[in-house]
């Protein structure tokens, strides 16, 4: 069964004279377990996918169910706790260091063994000479690893990724692909949108935009 089910998303934003539409009826079934990878041409609405399965945007129409549950009728709390997200900007909190940032969705939903699997992260994303340092003083490569691992840290069980290598040399676009695939072996979703064709095959599905909807 699908734990992500996409299920005829529309969605348009208001343009200056005329308002642009996105996504047309869009439909997609996504096994968990697996990764998949969205790509397109810039613009086209990779993100504004990643956005609405992350229950952070409203579709115009149509609905999204994860697990079997309307992903807009949980509790923000609620999908906080089951969706990770690693945004293209990244959005980490200036003012905490990256061992507080991984521990961040902690707030969502409380991890047991917090302590040892923000350790764990730290050292596989090889992050812990870094722990103390706010984003401000980090390298973006090394800004888009701690929010992979603020993502990770609370065993969400989708993981939905705008661009995660874009700032990531080949070592590390390895390592993330490696943390990726050990998420999805545990039973984890992970839905990405990515330009770089070499990450994209190494997706067990890719989707391709044309007119409006993302086809395997
Ligand atoms: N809040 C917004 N208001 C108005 N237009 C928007 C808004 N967000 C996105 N758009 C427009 O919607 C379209 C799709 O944007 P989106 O960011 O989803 O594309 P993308 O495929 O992720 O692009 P990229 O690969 O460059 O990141 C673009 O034309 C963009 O300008």
């Amino acid at each position: 069964m699908a734990i992500l089910s996409i299920q005829n998303i529309s969605k348009s934003y208001a343009g200056t004279d005329r308002k642009i539409q996105v996504l047309k009826a869009c439909s997609l079934e996504l096994d968990s377990g697996k990764i998949h990878a969205i790509v397109g041409p810039s613009g086209c609405g990779k993100s504004t996918l990643l956005m609405l399965c992350g229950g952070l945007i409203q579709p115009d129409d149509g609905q999204i169910v994860m697990g079997g549950k309307n992903l807009l009728e949980l509790s923000p709390l609620h999908r906080a706790s089951r969706v990770g997200f690693v945004f293209q900007r990244f959005h980490l909190i200036p003012y905490l260091n990256v061992e507080q940032n991984i521990m961040a969705s902690c707030v969502a939903r409380p991890v047991e063994d917090a302590d040892a699997r923000c350790e764990e992260l730290m050292k596989r994303l090889g992050l812990d000479h870094r722990r103390g340092h706010i984003p401000a003083r980090l390298s973006a490569g090394e800004q888009q690893r701690v929010a992979l691992g603020r993502a990770l840290m609370n065993r969400p069980s989708l993981l939905v990724a705008d661009e995660p290598t874009g700032n990531l040399d080949e070592e590390n676009t390895a390592l993330l692909l490696d943390l990726m695939r050990d998420f999805t072996e545990q039973g984890g979703l992970v839905l990405m949108a990515t330009h770089d064709s070499a990450v994209a095959g190494k997706a067990d599905y890719k989707y391709v935009y044309q007119d409006g909807v993302f086809t395997r």
